[in-house]
């Protein structure tokens, strides 16, 4: 039996859905395949769990850090049990969301996964082969552990979520996003945290001055850091796990998790059968208007070489599907993508970096620095601070990077993003009336 649609999604994840939905508003017939939850790793196992995670340890360092201000002494102690079935029910009602809005849109959804069997034709799990003038590769990715001996015996992210305590002492190897996300929450949510970095400082695309604070932050906060350390093995040791790396503590941890990186989910799909190229690392490779290099097959998302963040992996599903439908043909812009890190604090940038702006513009980079201490961190005579920078190349000074380590950075940066985008000046900034006292009156007051 071969069932016919407009368009077939392979992956109900941030990009499929968003491709789904948008395809199906232009009145195409779509069928979407996903066997696991709905929302893919956005929803279930990345962007909304750590962020709910991190909003708690939020609330536990304000919480410590209330006594200074004259608050009755409190343990702040979080009982995880309690707070995951708060975040669970949170994203219980998203999967709930995406179920009434999917059958509202019509789209057939099939709880399994598809391979390719040709250009247009995918099989189900079920045996059921399905054909489509247009299909859609939105498999996400998984993440990766380093080839070293004991590897299996630390986990990843996707295990994290699984925890229902925090560990007393627990190793993150790796310096990017996740290593550096999980080390601030779990620090604030009481355990004892060692990161392991195998370079010299954390979040390499972001501006070395603020990612170089933000370790100071860390280890003000008691985080230990690793850095130059290469973990080359993890052992069993009685009920704990030993890492060895150069600097490694001898004393063993009760867990130990990798954070270096993810691989893109096209083992499975059988992309030879259709002749779809990929590269080197297995993602799919796409032109601009995310098309692969066989009529009719696109890509979104990780699954791509694409920056790996969900508003990139649904503006690019959103654009390809109002091109193949809508009419309208508006690629995405890969550049002055806004990203935050939820670090406590968040650190946040768009464009260049200071680095970057030099190698491009020379002596033609201008660059404004504020550094400064939030109100409520002066308050409670805590000594973090707050550091925000604006590069800004030629004599009319255009905005073109901005890096926001401190509180609020997270929120902050997307209005800022808008500005950016649109070019503006420092003389711009500086003709905005501040809003006052707040930590963002320092993007239009800084000289
Ligand atoms: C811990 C963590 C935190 C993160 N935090 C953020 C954040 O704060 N902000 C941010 O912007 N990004 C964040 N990200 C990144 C973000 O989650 C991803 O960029 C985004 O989910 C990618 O969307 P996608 O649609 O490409 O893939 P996914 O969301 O991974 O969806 C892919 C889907 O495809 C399905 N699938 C796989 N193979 C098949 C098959 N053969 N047939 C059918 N279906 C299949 C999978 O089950 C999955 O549901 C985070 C990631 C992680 C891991
Ligand atoms: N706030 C957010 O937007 C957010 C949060 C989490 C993840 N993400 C996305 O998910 C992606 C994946 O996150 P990630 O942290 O796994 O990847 P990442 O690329 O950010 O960081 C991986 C780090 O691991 C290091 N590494 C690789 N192999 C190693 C090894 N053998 N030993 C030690 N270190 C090693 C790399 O040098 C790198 O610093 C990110 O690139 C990001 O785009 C985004």
């Amino acid at each position: 039996m071969q069932q016919d649609f407009d368009l077939i999604v392979i992956g109900g994840g941030s990009g499929g859905l968003a491709g789904a939905f948008r395809a199906a508003s232009h009145g195409a017939r779509v069928a979407l395949l996903e066997p696991a939850a709905l929302g893919g790793t956005c929803v279930n196992a990345g962007c909304v769990p750590k962020k709910a995670m991190w909003l708690a340890a939020e609330v536990a360092r304000k919480l410590a850090g209330a006594g200074t201000l004259g608050f009755s002494p409190h343990d702040g102690a979080l009982d995880w049990e309690t707070f995951i079935a708060h975040r669970q029910r949170y994203i219980g009602n998203i999967h709930q969301s995406y179920r009434s809005r999917l059958d509202k849109a019509g789209i057939a959804v099939l709880p399994m996964r598809g391979h390719f069997v040709g250009a247009n034709a995918i099989e189900c799990e079920d045996g059921v082969r399905l054909s489509a003038r247009n299909l859609l590769i939105a498999t996400g990715g998984h993440p990766v552990r380093p080839p070293i001996p004991g590897a299996e015996l630390g986990g990843t992210s996707d295990d994290f979520f699984h925890w229902t305590a925090a560990p007393a002492r627990v190793a993150l190897v790796g310096g990017g996003y996740i290593g550096t996300e999980l080390a601030g929450l779990l620090q604030a949510l009481g355990s004892q945290v060692h990161l392991f970095v195998r370079g010299e400082r954390l979040l390499n695309p972001f501006d070395a001055e603020l990612a170089d604070q933000l370790a100071e932050d860390y280890r003000q906060a008691g985080v230990h850091l690793h850095f130059g350390c290469d973990v080359t093995t993890v052992e069993q040791a009685g009920d704990g796990l030993r890492v060895h790396g150069e600097g490694a503590p001898e004393e063993p941890f009760d867990r130990v998790l990798f954070a270096t990186g993810r691989t893109p989910n096209t083992a499975s799909l059988a992309l030879d059968t259709a002749g779809v190229a990929m590269d080197r690392r297995g993602h799919v490779i796409v032109d601009r208007r995310h098309s692969t290099n066989v009529d009719g097959i696109h890509a979104v998302g990780d699954v791509t070489a694409d920056l790996p963040l969900t508003p990139v992996a649904i503006a690019a599903a959103r654009r390809l599907m109002d091109r193949l439908y809508g009419g309208r043909d508006a690629p995405l812009d890969p550049d002055n993508i806004p990203s935050v890190v939820f670090s406590h604090p968040p650190l946040g940038m768009v464009g260049l970096t200071e680095e970057r702006a030099r190698a491009l513009h020379g002596d033609d980079v201008h660059v404004s620095r504020a550094s400064f201490r939030p109100m409520l961190h002066a308050l409670a005579d805590s000594p973090q601070r707050s550091l925000f920078k604006l590069v800004c190349v030629g004599s009319e000074r255009r905005v073109v990077g901005i890096h926001l380590l401190g509180e609020a950075a997270d929120e902050i940066l997307q209005g800022f993003a808008v500005a950016l985008k649109l070019g503006v000046t420092l003389d711009q900034l500086h003709d905005t009336v501040a809003i006052h006292p707040t930590s963002a009156e320092e993007l239009v007051l800084m000289g």
